[in-house]
Order: C-alpha cells, then structure tokens, then sequence
C-alpha cells in the first residue's frame, strides 16, 4: 500500500497485545488500510474479533495491560504514532481524531447540562474564549446532529436514547475533527432509532468534510453510510474493499458467510445463512488461515498463513484462494 497525500489515515502493520493471566491476548495483529479523506469506513466483525481494540490502537486509549503496541497511523500524511502522549494528548485525540465510545450515551453524566458536557472539550483544549463562544459553536454543532437549540439547558434524564446518542456525537464533533471512530453507535438502540441515527450521520457527511469509521457488528445498518469496507477476523482484517463491491460480492468466505447470515426484508428465513462454530481464541491463534477451522472452502494451502491478495483494484483479501489474482 502506498502512502499518498489524499489519504486521511493510513494505518500500516498495527499491533496491540494484552496481558492477562492466561497469556497474551493478539487484539490487533498486524492491520493495515488506508482511508481517503472525506470517507467513511465500517468496521464489521463478529463480538470480540478486535474491533474495539482497532479504534482504542488508534486514538492511543490503552489499557494497562498492553503487552505490545506497535505500527504506523498516519493522520493526514503526518505519523501520530511518532508522538509522545503528551503532544499526542494537545493534538490529536479529541482534537483532529474523535472518538464515540461504546455505550457512550449512557455514559453522559446525570447531574451536568448538556451544554456543559458538550461545550467541555472547547474549554480543556482552549478553543473557546467564554461562554458565548461555546454556546454559538454548540448550538451550530446541535444544529448539524439535529438536537433542538432549546435542549441545551436539559439533563441527560430528560432525553430519549436516539437524542442522547447525537449529544454523544456532538461531543466528538465539537473540536471539527478531521476524523470520528465511532463504536458501536446505534447497538442499545431501537430500529426505527438505528435509522435515524445512521441518517444523522449521512447529513453530517454531506455538510461538513470530516471522515467516519463506523466499527459494528450490524452488517445491515452500515451499509447506507460506508464508502469503504473492512472485515475483521481474529484481529485481522480478511477483506478491504470499497462498500458497494463488499456489499455486492464479497470475497472472502468469512465475509460472505457474515452476508448470508444478514436478515433481509425480502429474503425467507429459511435462506438466512449461518457461521458453525466460533472464531479461535486470541490467546493462541491458529498458527495458518484463522477461519481454517470453520470455512467451507479451506484447502491444503491454508494450513499457511495467508498473505493480502487483490483480486481486482482496490480489493484486498487475506485467503490463499485469491493468490493466483
Ligand atoms: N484490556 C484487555 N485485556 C485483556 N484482553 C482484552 C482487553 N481488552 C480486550 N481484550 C480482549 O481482546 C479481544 C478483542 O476485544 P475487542 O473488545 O477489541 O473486540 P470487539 O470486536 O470490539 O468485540 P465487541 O464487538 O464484543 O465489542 C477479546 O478477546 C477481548 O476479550
């Protein structure tokens, strides 16, 4: 992959290993893509693949327990792994990178206004001088996420779950970043919610150039938002592709049992498809293709561990079967 200057971010070789009791824990295991700027990417895998784990490497939110952190993320061209925390702190996260933690609408603290939970960021980085500043920058950022002007003075307790998301979104909008991770945004939310959401989401890519990346486990719901796709797999990415040929035809077979086992409005219940068994402890992956053990099309050759392959432009794909392309 190479490094080009439209690039918003390009992580290359990213690693993050935990400690724990029973060994070391391969989170993120040697991930690479690259996003242009003004794009939005999901992030799809199924529960504990490392997804989360992918967006904390990122915006440098660690546990104590790191065993190993490693990789290039260039923001914008510029490597921000290069940084100390201290410059990484005033710089970057919050600042030109956001995050929207998992669970982060429940997270908003009961007894603090809206306006002063979103308008906080502006006052620790020193981007508003008063109060007045802050509120005009808020009430632009309500505006953006669809919040009432009027719900500045509310508290957490007083707002739906769909509208206690969007506080959360403003909170990472507020300091313009270039670019949002957000984890699991619509997960604890109800269908008709999910929907409103992701359209939030749509009207912000529209109005302002910021880029996304969307990490889920919900393959339907993303599909809307992401001009880019990647799969993740017993922390790694399997498939990188644009969304509309992820989407059309996916590659890889983990990827295409994750479609089959999307329900559709159209489709009957007997065509919905599903993955036998379960993805391999990341305490001590398998040593050749990490899906081996539950793909329909394994062969001799996945006993090895399988490079990146691009069956057509712009479509990465980590299984032998795509080696002759
Ligand atoms: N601090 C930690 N110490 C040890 N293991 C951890 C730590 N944080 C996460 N893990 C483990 O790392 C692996 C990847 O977890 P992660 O939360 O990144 O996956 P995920 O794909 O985001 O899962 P989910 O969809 O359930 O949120 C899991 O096996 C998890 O138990």
């Amino acid at each position: 992959m190479n490094w080009e200057k439209d690039m918003i971010l390009e992580v290359k070789d990213l690693f993050l290993y935990y400690k724990t009791g029973e060994g070391i824990v391969q989170a993120v295991d040697g991930v690479s893509f690259s996003l242009e700027k003004g794009k939005s990417m999901v992030i799809v895998g199924e529960s504990g693949c490392g997804k989360t784990s992918l967006g904390s490497a990122i915006l440098r939110l660690l546990p104590k327990n790191v065993e190993l952190y490693k990789g290039v993320c260039r923001l914008k061209g510029e490597n921000i792994m290069g940084y100390n925390d201290e410059k990484f702190r005033r710089e970057v996260r919050w600042i030109r990178a956001a995050l929207v933690p998992q669970g982060a609408m429940n997270a908003l603290n009961p007894v603090v206004s809206i306006f002063d939970q979103v308008a906080e960021p502006l006052f620790v980085h020193e981007l508003a001088e008063d109060r007045q500043e802050a509120r005009e920058k808020v009430e632009e950022t309500f505006d953006l996420v669809g919040i009432p002007a009027d719900f500045l003075s509310r508290y957490p307790f007083e707002l739906s779950g769909g509208m206690k998301q969007r506080v959360a979104l403003a909170m990472s909008l507020i300091t313009d970043p270039d670019i949002i991770i957000m984890d699991e945004p619509t997960s604890a939310l109800d269908m008709l919610t999910q929907a409103n959401i992701m359209n939030v989401l749509t009207e912000i890519k529209n109005r302002i150039d910021i880029s996304f990346i969307l990490i889920t486990h919900d393959v339907s719901t993303s599909s809307e938002i992401a001009d880019m796709a990647a799969v993740m797999y017993a922390g790694q990415i399997v498939e990188f592709t644009d969304s509309q040929n992820f989407f059309d035809t996916p590659r890889h077979p983990y990827s295409k049992s994750l479609m089959e086992s999307v329900p559709t409005l159209k489709a009957d219940d007997d065509s919905l498809g599903y993955i036998p068994g379960q993805p391999p402890s990341l305490l001590n992956p398998p040593a050749g293709c990490r899906f081996l053990e539950r793909c329909p099309r394994s062969f001799a050759a996945c006993s090895e561990e399988p490079f990146v392959f691009k069956p057509e432009k712009n479509h990465f794909v980590r299984c032998w079967l795509y080696e002759e392309c």
